[in-house]
């Protein structure tokens, strides 16, 4: 609920606008009837003119028009107000994705963000749109509704409360029964089939390839029968309740008709004002079945807004932008320690110095986090302990945008959005011409294969970049990263799809493009970074040991099994 009364705030005008000509279309609304109550009465005395008639029903009709205009502008204003809020929370939870350490984000699967972010932010749609105005108005409405009924015969006012009263407790009785626990359950159920919907979609490849699809799709339908299990039974256990709350509520009727004629009868109340009694608790009629129908959203609106809020609030990076200006960029790490679920040390006490202007290379068994290290460079991750810095600023002091400015980075999965070829690489630097990325395409050995492909340029990439070849999709990463001119490129596993005869092309583009650049690669061919400046050699989380080629053959056991390793695996 917080987080609707915070986006409520930042329109509060536009709200209490929409409040205020939502009361008064409802309050326009309940006058008719007390007009239509004025009517019969006099029709039953006989003691109106004719011209009395005429101007009684040209207010009902002014006040149907006014209910009408005051609330389909209520709602123009309260739409409005909640699609900007729903953007604006929408654009709130994808720069908050950014600011989380992905660690964090990772840990979500992919379904459960876009439930959030898309189901979850859609269905605040209803609270924010309706039940603002239109609950707080139809609330209003009946109350003054009442008082003006207390006034006319408090006893039978009193009477027509008690279905309302009695339908409103067994309504209640429902709520009671773990109401929010069976709802949360729902959101989780929801959440896990989402989640094997994506993941069956996501996996079909290696689903076909290991002919998995029956188990695969017994998961998915799993889900799928779970869920609608979940909701029969929830339903089954308290549709009963719910109807006879939703019958009784708006029943006053029933209680008003027999004892105002028994009151009547013994002259304790006037004709005029038994009939106005009974029309009005009509009127109270359609404002408590639209109560009702909110009440469903009343509920569910904190589970709904809490796992929105579970992101909104979740921890951030610690980066915080101070404004050192970076003029060198030498990467310095000292004494980093690191752990992703905050026990076991992936990155145990690692110092180490990458030269500003140098090709640095990180190699090491499997595992023994060179990835990790690239990452933390990156700011993907806050380091537990230790310092790293870029021309002697501590990188938690630069903003993420600051950093990203700096560092290009490859990465191992080079993922590509689902749009041209052209605005993949434009990616890298959003101001760059058409022709600016044919060159760089050029350079980074993409332009003849783009060419080949059925609508160059054009060519819309698919989901993921799934059109294209492993190697195809990493050319044109490393091409993005180039065009993005960042002052020390990251490549992690950059070459590891390319070909043979690529290779070559490759090696070359990268040594010119990243002249005057800091370059830090994690390589698993040693055969291409022998000629590197330094090489570090990490092993279990930690500095094995680091120099030239030549010096670590001669110095570290570990770099030379590894050499002859690499060169028989190649041969
Ligand atoms: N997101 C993560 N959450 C938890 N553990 C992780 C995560 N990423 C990597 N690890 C673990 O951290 C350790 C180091 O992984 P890292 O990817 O840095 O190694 P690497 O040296 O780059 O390996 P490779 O050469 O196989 O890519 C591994 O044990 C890995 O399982």
């Amino acid at each position: 609920m917080d987080l609707v009364k915070q986006y409520v705030k930042k329109r509060n005008s536009q709200f209490f606008a929409s409040i205020v000509l939502a009361i008064v279309g409802v309050v326009a609304n309940l006058f008719s009837y007390v007009y239509m109550a004025k009517i019969i009465v006099n029709l039953i005395n006989k003691n109106a003119s004719l011209e009395f008639y005429f101007s009684v029903c040209l207010i009902i009709l002014l006040m149907f028009v006014a209910k009408e205009i005051a609330a389909g502008v209520s709602s123009a204003i309260s739409h409005t107000a909640t699609f900007n809020s729903l953007g604006e929370i929408r654009n709130d939870i994808s720069n908050k994705l950014f600011k989380m350490p992905l660690g964090d984000v990772m840990s979500r699967s992919s379904g459960e963000l876009k439930n959030i972010i898309v189901e979850q932010v859609d269905s605040m749609e209803t609270s924010l749109a309706h039940l603002v105005p239109e609950f707080t108005a139809n609330l209003v409405g009946p109350i003054l509704l009442l008082v003006y009924m207390f006034l006319l015969d408090w006893r039978l006012t009193l009477l027509s409360l008690i279905p309302l009263a009695i339908g409103m407790s067994v309504m209640m009785s429902v709520m009671n029964d773990n109401y929010k626990d069976m709802f949360q359950k729902s959101v989780s159920i929801g959440q896990r089939m989402n989640n094997a919907i994506v993941e069956y979609i996501n996996g079909i490849k290696i689903i076909k390839t290991f002919n998995q699809s029956s188990s695969s799709y017994e998961k998915f339908s799993d889900a799928v029968y779970d869920n609608a299990q979940f909701y029969c039974d929830w339903m089954g256990q308290s549709m009963n309740r719910v109807a006879i709350g939703r019958l009784l509520s708006p029943m006053g009727i029933i209680t008003i008709i027999p004892f105002g004629i028994l009151f009547y009868m013994n002259g304790s109340i006037d004709l005029t004002s038994l009939m106005t009694l009974i029309v009005l608790s009509f009127a109270t009629v359609s404002s408590i079945v639209k109560i009702m129908n909110y009440m469903d959203d009343l509920s569910r609106i904190s589970t709904i807004t809490g796992e929105i809020e579970k992101i909104l609030n979740s921890r951030e990076l610690k980066n915080k932008e101070k404004g050192y200006e970076v003029k060198e960029f030498e990467i310095e790490l000292e004494n980093i320690v690191f752990s992703y679920d905050g026990e076991g040390k992936i990155i145990d006490d690692i110092s180490l110095s990458v030269e500003a202007n140098s090709v640095s290379a990180l190699v090491g068994p499997s595992g023994s986090g060179k990835s990790t290290i690239a990452k933390l460079i990156a700011g993907f991750w806050n380091i537990d302990d230790g310092k790293i810095s870029i021309g002697g600023v501590d990188t938690e002091e630069m903003s993420l945008e600051r950093l990203s400015s700096l560092i290009s980075y490859v990465s191992q999965d080079n993922f590509l959005f689902d749009i041209s070829v052209r605005d993949n690489i434009r990616l890298g630097n959003k101001e760059a011409t058409d022709k600016e990325v044919e060159e760089i395409a050029k350079k980074s050995g993409c332009h003849d294969f783009i060419l080949n492909l059925s609508n160059g340029y054009d060519t819309i990439v698919g989901e993921g970049g799934g059109h294209l070849s492993g190697g195809e999709r990493q050319r044109i990463s490393i091409a993005r990263a180039m065009l993005k001119d960042g002052p020390i490129i990251i490549l992690d596993e950059a070459t590891s799809y390319i070909d043979p005869e690529n290779e070559a092309i490759i090696q070359e583009a990268i040594s010119n493009l990243v002249k005057g650049k800091t370059l830090l690669i994690i390589a698993h061919r040693l055969r291409t970074i022998t000629d590197v400046d330094r090489i570090f050699v990490i092993s279990n989380g930690k500095l094995e040991n680091f120099g030239t080629h030549s010096q670590l053959l001669d110095k570290s056991d570990l770099y030379r099994q590894m050499y002859e390793a690499s060169m028989k695996g190649e041969e």
